[in-house]
């Protein structure tokens, strides 16, 4: 790493195309800017989403793009006005890294709805480069998107916090949904289904989840700590739940229809999207008049929030349930988490991986 003087020169992996497949790639950080802090990757989490960006299942993406958004690392270097971080702290990162810091989300301390946010990566920064994202070396990030990951909470165990963990505390703060004995269910057992299983049933929740197989059962109620298991083609375990749900965490990636789960919804129930779908999702309205429900969506969390949910999670004694693996297996990982193969998060050891040391050519397979 070089001084807040220079540019740093970096690797990461990145996907050259909409096949998705990552591959070594070296690129330039801009020099530490006054409010920056460059900090070098310990461990990035594999979240769905850079499946859906790394292939273009957005229709936005830009290549080469480096992945990864649920970064922990450690900081080398301090701008001269960062006064909360210092050289050697944990610090974390997540799905954004930069606001208008005027409009009223960013006013009301909710950057992750502004309008101008700058994605932490398949975006431009202010200075007109393109942001990369944690699958890589090292990042520079400004403070206001940075988080101390705080004594008690292991790098790799805070990881997936940084979009999972966040993205269900968010709303069930949000929606008033923080309160003892409600019974939430959990739709999609995976990163961030898994997580919500986990920061529910930490709330006093009980906690439903509704899965495409019965896989999953054994580890839900067992391990994870769900109070029941649904599967939801099976139309009589669906009737017998109908009406006992205050709100579901909606965490399926692909096309589903809504009706079935708005069934299970209580008067007043809430089904809350956090999917990324491209095609419209469809339903009749007397499935949400008929009970006064609401579908509602949710973005990741705001800056505050991410803070919050690392705290809770070490007040609560919550772990993430986690495989850490090695960058040359990332190609490997990710279609494994396409094929809905993984308990619960992959989470990359990019600091143990040496990805700044080139690969001997003659046996490295993921070499393009
Ligand atoms: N709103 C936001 O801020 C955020 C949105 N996201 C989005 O949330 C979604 C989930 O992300 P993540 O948890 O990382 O993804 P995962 O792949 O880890 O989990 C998704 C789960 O959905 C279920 N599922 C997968 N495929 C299907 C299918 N074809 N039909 C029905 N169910 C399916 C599976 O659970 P089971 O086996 O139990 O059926 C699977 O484990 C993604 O679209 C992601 O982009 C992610 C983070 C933040
Ligand atoms: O994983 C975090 C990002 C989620 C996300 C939500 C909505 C959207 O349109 C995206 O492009 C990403
Ligand atoms: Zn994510
Ligand atoms: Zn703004």
């Amino acid at each position: 790493m070089g001084s807040v003087a220079s540019e740093r020169t970096v690797v990461g992996w990145a996907a050259r195309d909409a096949s998705g497949h990552l591959s070594p790639y070296t690129y330039t950080l801009r020099k530490t800017g006054p409010e920056d802090v460059a900090v070098k990757v310990l461990y990035c989490g594999i979240c769905h989403t850079d499946i859906h960006q790394a292939k273009n299942e957005l229709g936005a993406s830009k290549y080469p793009m480096v992945p990864g958004h649920e970064v922990v690392g450690e900081v080398v270097e301090v701008g001269p006005e960062v006064t909360k971080y210092r050289a050697g702290d944990v610090v974390s990162v997540g799905v954004i890294v930069g606001c208008c810091r005027e409009c009223r989300p960013c006013k009301a301390n909710v950057e992750q709805y502004c309008n101008k946010k700058i994605w932490s990566y398949n975006d431009v920064y202010t200075d007109g480069r393109p942001t990369q994202g944690g699958f890589s070396s090292a990042m520079i990030v400004d403070q206001k998107f940075v988080v101390k990951v705080p004594a008690g909470l292991a790098p790799e165990q805070a990881a997936p916090l940084l979009c999972a963990g966040v993205t269900v505390y968010s709303p069930l703060k949000h929606f008033g949904l923080m309160a003892p004995g409600l019974r939430g269910g959990i739709l999609g057992l995976g990163g961030v289904g898994h997580m919500g299983v986990k920061v529910a049933k930490s709330m006093g929740h009980h906690v439903t989840v509704i899965s495409s197989s019965g896989k999953k059962r054994t580890e839900a109620m067992e391990h994870l700590g769900a109070d029941a298991y649904l599967v939801s083609s099976d139309a009589d375990q669906m009737a017998a739940a109908a009406d006992s749900l205050d709100y579901i965490i909606d965490t399926i990636p692909v096309h589903h229809p809504l009706e079935t789960y708005l069934a299970l919804l209580k008067l007043d129930g809430k089904h809350i999207l956090m999917g990324v779908i491209g095609q419209p999702l469809s339903f009749v309205t007397p499935m949400v008049m008929l009970g006064r429900k609401s579908i509602t969506g949710s973005f990741i969390g705001s800056m505050d929030e991410t803070e919050e949910v690392l705290q809770f999670c070490v007040d609560k004694g919550l772990t993430s349930q986690i495989e850490v693996v090695k960058m040359d297996y990332v190609n490997q990982a990710l279609e494994r988490l396409e094929r809905n193969d993984v308990r619960y998060r992959l989470v990359v050891d990019v600091a143990g991986s040496n990805i700044e040391t080139p690969p001997d050519r003659s046996t490295a397979s993921d070499l393009a």
